[in-house]
């Protein structure tokens, strides 16, 4: 397989659908100038706000992100990964947060909804209810197999803390490994980039983190650090803390050496 390059864009997405939508027009231009084949955008890109505020245009916001990723799918011939946005599940008043995976031709190869919400009080004062407005997902990630950009397995954000979601998918054979997050400013200090190097070592796999970044709306701030990781583990690209993007070769004879040297998928013992 030859190798090609794939990009993690970093947004500040705020509680503005168009907004949004046009920045991340500009980053997934400037990704593809760049020479990207493989392009990532973060969760919750098309809209960051209060839950009620996102429920409240929830369809819309549903309707024209779907539209919007296989636009720029099919005027720029890449494969796009709409990170995530909610999508309504029926007359329920909830939404999964949902991650789709569109190819060059404007078709949805893979979707994924997010299974591990996140409800959790962080130690900054902000108190974090998902599944308050967020379905569960209750299927496991699918994966895209593609003879050209290789075997690509989904995820969103607080999955990153489940290794074994990331172990199913290497089992199944991911060889890059898609974490598009929204993490929070105070947990993503000490945990993002440790959790992220640790699924990509322990897996021998890419991991492809896109991520949000600064003062998204009222007190919500997230950590930025957008990542494109190799299966060694050593962070090829970081977006650092604005606005952008990150790139990197995805090599498969990388890929295979590393899986060589360290051979710890095969000794696997429980899955
Ligand atoms: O708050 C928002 O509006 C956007 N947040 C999100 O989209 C999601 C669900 S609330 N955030 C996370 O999963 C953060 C995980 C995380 O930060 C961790 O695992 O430490």
């Amino acid at each position: 397989m030859k190798s090609y390059l794939a990009a993690a864009i970093q947004m500040t997405s705020v509680p503005n659908l168009e907004k949004n939508l046009a920045q991340a027009e500009e980053f997934i231009d400037l990704a593809v100038h760049q020479g990207a084949e493989l392009v990532g955008l973060p969760e919750n890109f098309s809209f960051m706000g209060e839950e009620k505020d996102k429920l409240a245009q929830v369809e819309a916001i549903a309707k024209e992100s779907e539209i919007f990723l296989k636009k720029m799918a099919q005027r720029y011939q890449v494969t796009i990964l709409g990170g995530s946005y909610p999508v309504p599940v029926g007359d329920s008043g909830k939404f999964y947060n949902t991650s789709t995976l569109i190819d060059p031709n404007g078709q949805e190869v893979a979707r994924y909804q997010k299974v591990h919400l996140f409800d959790v009080n962080v130690p900054d004062g902000n108190t974090y209810r998902e599944s308050s407005t967020v379905m569960a997902g209750s299927q496991t990630p699918p994966i895209y197999f593609s003879e050209k950009l290789g075997n690509i397995g989904l995820s969103v954000c607080y999955d990153v803390r489940f290794p074994e979601l990331y172990r199913y998918l290497s089992h199944k054979g991911a060889d890059i490994l898609f974490i598009p997050a929204a993490f929070t400013a105070f947990t993503g200090k000490d945990h993002w980039q440790v959790l992220l190097q640790a699924r990509a070592i322990e897996n021998t796999a890419y991991v492809i983190a896109p991520a949000q970044t600064g003062v998204n709306y009222a007190r919500r701030q997230t950590h930025g650090h957008a990542v494109i990781i190799d299966p060694w583990g050593m962070i090829l690209a970081d977006a650092g803390e604005k606005p952008g993007v990150a790139i990197a070769e995805i090599n498969f004879s990388r890929l295979e050496q590393v899986r060589r040297q360290m051979p710890s998928l095969q000794h696997r013992v429980f899955i």
